[in-house]
């Protein structure tokens, strides 16, 4: 469960996320949703503790995270969760099966891990046998499956993503939409900025960041 209270993010002079209360219950998805340029990004962000936040307190299992240490604050993103951005965060010259794994020798070029897990994973993204390719030849939309793969592999217990629909087709979308779901009903939090309709039809909780307004189903 991540929890929000009274936050708000400035850039520069600029007030982007004003005043936000929000619980992402475990179990859940919850989508952040309003129009271009809103601060569902940013909110995104200070949500996964990738921005400080200039007031109020995010709060992971009813632990203060404004006020941990980075070592602290590294653990969280190593041990809990996974991001799903839209830059990414994959390494391009690394193979697809690294990216999903994170474990290989230090020099070595072999991808180490629990194999059997990391095909099953890349089925489950439509990335079958792709293991050993290099992550530079993937498309945006593949890239985004590798970086939900990597979530699934990993076990993260709360998932952030940005328009992780975008560059989609609708097959795809709605591979991926189940596996959002999936993630959710194993008890695991899911959080997404989107302003795809299926996908915000697909989740339980809607925030909208611009009027501080949250509709639950
Ligand atoms: N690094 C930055 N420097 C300056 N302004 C920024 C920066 N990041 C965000 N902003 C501004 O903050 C506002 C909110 O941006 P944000 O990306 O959070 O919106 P969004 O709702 O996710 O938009 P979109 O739906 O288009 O992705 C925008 O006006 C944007 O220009």
């Amino acid at each position: 469960m991540i929890r929000a209270e009274g936050v708000s993010v400035f850039i520069g002079k600029k007030e982007v996320v004003s005043d936000v209360t929000l619980t992402c219950k475990a179990g859940e998805m919850t989508a952040l949703i309003g129009p271009s340029g809103c601060g569902k990004t940013t909110l995104l962000h200070a949500l996964g503790l990738l921005l400080p936040v200039n007031k109020g307190a995010i709060f992971y299992k009813e632990h203060n995270y404004t006020k941990a240490s980075t070592s602290q604050i590294k653990r969280f993103w190593q041990q809990e969760v996974a991001f799903i951005l839209q830059d990414y965060g994959i390494m391009d010259e690394e193979s697809v099966g690294f990216n999903v794994t994170m474990q290989k020798d230090l020099f070595g070029k072999k991808v180490k891990g629990d194999l059997a897990r990391l095909r099953d994973v890349l089925e489950q993204t439509g990335l079958s046998n792709r293991e050993q390719e290099l992550a530079s030849y993937l498309s945006g939309g593949e890239k985004q499956r590798l970086a939900l793969a990597r979530a699934i592999y990993k076990n993260a217990k709360v998932l952030y993503a940005d328009e992780p629909t975008a560059s989609l087709d609708a097959k795809n979308r709605e591979k991926i939409i189940a596996l959002f779901r999936d993630f959710a009903n194993k008890g695991y939090t899911v959080i997404i900025s989107t302003h795809d309709a299926a996908l915000i039809e697909a989740c339980d909780v809607c925030y909208e960041v611009q009027s501080n307004r949250i509709a639950r189903k």
